[in-house]
């Protein structure tokens, strides 16, 4: 090198020195990278003798290389060009393009004839550059931009030059590692001041108490939830003990104990758990709140979080909840659910202690009247009275429970025959005693069943469905009484489920007969009419008395399909007779109260006549004193209506029942049938001839005929007509008869 070479180089390394040195300042002024970017770019122009320098910033998505800083002569240039960092595309395949892909500094110190740079080169010798170099930035070891500088010398970067510059953009690396650690610094503390005031704003907010306290149990943020449930303010309860403030007295101990072993072991049964417990007002009053505490390590210290929610409301609730489940709302005694725990645990022990116990329903009698006549609100008022009565009257040890309606079930604990009978005649007596409600004094009466453990049953089902089936005997024999439950009443049910099943289909099977008891006039001897009876012959359980299916067909609803078929049978019976040319024969066919009570009869009556063609006055209709007197208004009223449609009636076992005088003068019967047990022993027995006397006289005095049944005998015949009886009906005549058999009899007799 010559002397001028070797002084023009060193003056350029001078240079070079003086563009770092200010470089460094630059660095350390700088606050940002742009600002940083912009100083270097003038730096290097104003001191480094480039023509132009400026840095592109590289997208590291798309790999374009952005201008973001530059200074000295060819700006325009910098508009014109695009670089990318792609290797892939051919502006991404140059000098610039190349530093940045191969993350190293790329010298070119023949710009205007390299082939690297040949997309650049009209631009190069526009603005005169010779020599151009590109220099890779980084942050945090990434290539991030390019430093690119021009000259307008040729080989302007001798080793030395290109030494300083690379010490430069590693003072600018340091300086962009510095800005993105103050970045995130910057960012970090942001978002902590932001997180910061939204738990603020979160915990102020908040429905349920927060309250954050130290590893000791000191209270040091307590939010306006806090407030408002436990009544404290903030500055009264800040700096004191969470136990002191919201524990009440008798968890005190356990909770302190509690912070102990937390503070201990810091284990807790309570960290991150949810659980209820009670707490205390300010005012000293408890409630139960929900509560979770959470454990926060801040700086190296424990706190703790305690979040509280108010759960008085969501208790009663539960608490209403259960009550409903297991108690009536109306009577506030047990109910069927409660009942059947209590029983499983009164089984349990009785099981243990080989005991016993007492299950007895109670049902009471005609309680629908007193719903019907005088509205729910008297009967709810009735239910209510008798519950505090039974209340009186049993045991604390014993339960009873409203199954609902008027049933009450009462379990008698320890309870043997003797104790049960005891309880159920107080009860029976204390039923029986007038309850006056508002203007009325109401008189009710109670059936009862009792079934004992364990010999009337080992469990719940079957010890309740024994007690009911001795409180439906009850019911059916008497009423206001009370059974025990008996194997007997248990052979008797099975049967009488069995008939009524058989009984479903009987019709359709054809196992059904109208049969015929013919009934004569005692002073004509001539045969006036004859009785239908039903007879239900099975072909496994052989001949079925009607007075045990009928009272079946009755309570389950039978009655009303099997009771028309026999009006259809008799009435088209007494068709046939008359075709026969048996014409003056009535026949009588029995009715029971559930056929009478249906408003549909008299339309079905006269349907069955019609379709037959049978005048009315051929047919009569058969009740018992009860049937017609359980409800004597709608009685009347039915009698009206049949008698206008020219219908006979008359009524059956005349002299069994309580027979109102009074309306027996309303009712639109013809006859009064003379009950057989009265007829039995009229030769004999006095009481009975003064009854049937009486009952003959009776009728005379209100026009009425009589007709006496069950007559057997010569001598009840002559004692009949000897008083003035009109009729009779029994084996002396014939034993009821099939239709064919009746058919002859009635033309042998006619
Ligand atoms: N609702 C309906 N009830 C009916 C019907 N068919 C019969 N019944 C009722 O069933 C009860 C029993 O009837 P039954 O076994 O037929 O007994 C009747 C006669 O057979 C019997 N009787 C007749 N004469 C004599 C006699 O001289 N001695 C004697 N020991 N018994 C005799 O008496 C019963 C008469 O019944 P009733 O006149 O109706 O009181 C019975 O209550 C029938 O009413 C039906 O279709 N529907």
């Amino acid at each position: 090198m010559s002397t001028s070479q070797t002084v023009k180089h060193h003056q350029q390394l001078t240079q070079l020195y003086l563009a770092l040195s200010q470089c460094n300042q630059a660095i350390v002024q700088s606050h940002d990278k742009q600002a940083l970017f912009e100083k270097i770019c003038r730096i290097i122009v104003d001191f480094g003798h480039a023509k132009l320098a400026w840095v592109g910033v590289v997208s590291p998505e798309s790999k374009q290389v952005k201008v973001a800083a530059a200074f000295g002569s060819g700006l325009e240039y910098l508009s014109k060009i695009t670089i990318s960092a792609d290797p892939h595309t051919p502006n991404g395949r140059g000098p610039c393009g190349l530093a940045i892909a191969h993350d190293q500094p790329y010298w070119v110190q023949d710009f205007q004839t390299n082939p690297i740079a040949a997309l650049w080169h009209a631009s190069a010798s526009e603005f005169s550059w010779k020599a151009a170099a590109f220099l890779p930035l980084h942050c945090e070891a990434k290539v991030v931009a390019c430093l690119s500088l021009y000259t307008s010398e040729e080989q302007a970067f001798d080793p030395d030059t290109q030494r300083l510059l690379i010490d430069m953009v590693a003072n600018i690396d340091f300086a962009l590692d510095r800005f993105a650690v103050q970045q995130e610094r910057t960012r970090y503390q942001e978002s902590l001041l932001a997180s910061e005031q939204r738990a603020q704003l979160v915990m102020e907010n908040a429905l349920d108490a927060i309250i954050n306290m130290d590893a000791a149990g000191f209270i040091i943020e307590w939010n306006l939830a806090a407030e408002r449930i436990f009544g404290h303010k903030r500055v009264d309860v800040v700096g004191r003990s969470l136990g002191e403030v919201i524990v009440p007295p008798a968890y005190r101990d356990a909770h302190n104990r509690g912070l102990q072993r937390l503070q201990r072991s810091g284990e807790s049964r309570l960290l991150g758990r949810s659980i209820e417990i009670a707490a205390m007002r300010g005012d000293g009053s408890e409630f139960p709140v929900e509560l979770t505490i959470i454990e926060i390590e801040r700086s190296g210290e424990r706190y703790y979080s305690a979040f509280l929610r108010d759960i008085t409301v969501r208790k009663e609730a539960e608490q209403r909840i259960q009550y409903l489940a297991n108690y009536d709302a109306l009577t506030g005694l047990p109910n069927r659910n409660l009942l059947t725990e209590r029983v499983t645990v009164e089984i349990e022990r009785a099981w243990a202690h080989d005991g016993q116990f007492a299950l007895m329903f109670l049902d009471l009698d005609h309680f629908k009247d007193v719903n019907d006549s005088l509205g729910h609100r008297y009967g709810d008022s009735l239910l209510v009275e008798l519950t505090k009565r039974f209340q009186s009257l049993v045991r604390p040890e014993d339960t009873i429970c409203r199954l609902g309606g008027d049933e009450f079930v009462f379990l008698l604990a320890g309870a043997g025959h003797d104790v049960a009978q005891e309880i159920v005649e107080r009860l029976l007596k204390a039923i029986e005693q007038p309850l006056v409600i508002d203007q009325y004094q109401l008189a009710i009466t109670a059936s009862v069943g009792i079934a004992i453990y364990p010999e009337d049953g080992l469990d719940m089902e079957s010890l309740q469905r024994n007690a009911d089936v001795a409180m439906y005997r009850t019911k059916k024999e008497s009423r206001n009484g009370y059974r025990f439950f008996s194997n007997q009443m248990q052979i008797q049910t099975a049967r009488h489920l069995q008939l009524v099943n058989a009984l479903r289909q009987a019709i359709a099977l054809g196992q059904l007969a109208v049969y015929y008891q013919p009934q004569m006039d005692l002073a004509t001897h001539k045969l006036v009419g004859v009785e239908a009876l039903l007879r239900w012959q099975h072909p496994t359980l052989g001949a079925v008395s009607p007075a045990e299916f009928i009272p079946l067909a009755e309570s389950s609803g039978l009655i009303i399909s099997i009771g028309s078929w026999v009006l259809e049978q008799a009435v088209q019976q007494v068709r046939h007779w008359q075709q026969a040319g048996i014409d003056a024969i009535c026949v009588s066919v029995n009715l029971s109260s559930v056929q009478f009570r249906n408003p549909g009869l008299p339309a079905l009556i006269q349907q069955i006549l019609q379709r037959y063609d049978v005048a009315p006055q051929f047919l009569e209709l058969e009740l018992t004193e009860g049937v017609a007197l359980e409800n004597p208004e709608g009685a009347v009223n039915m009698m009206d209506t049949l008698d206008k449609l020219g219908i006979r009636m008359s009524i059956d076992d005349f002299g069994t029942g309580y027979s109102s005088l009074s309306y027996l003068k309303k009712f639109k019967v013809g006859r009064l049938k003379i009950d057989q047990s009265f007829v039995r022993d009229i030769s004999t027995d006095d009481e009975d001839k003064a009854i049937v006397i009486a009952i003959i006289h009776l009728a005379r005095s209100l026009g009425l005929k009589t007709i006496a049944e069950g007559v057997e005998t010569a001598e009840q015949k002559a004692f009949l007509l000897s008083h003035g009886c009109d009729e009779i009906q029994g084996y002396l005549l014939s034993k009821p008869m099939p239709s064919e058999q009746a058919t002859a009899f009635l033309l042998k007799h006619q």
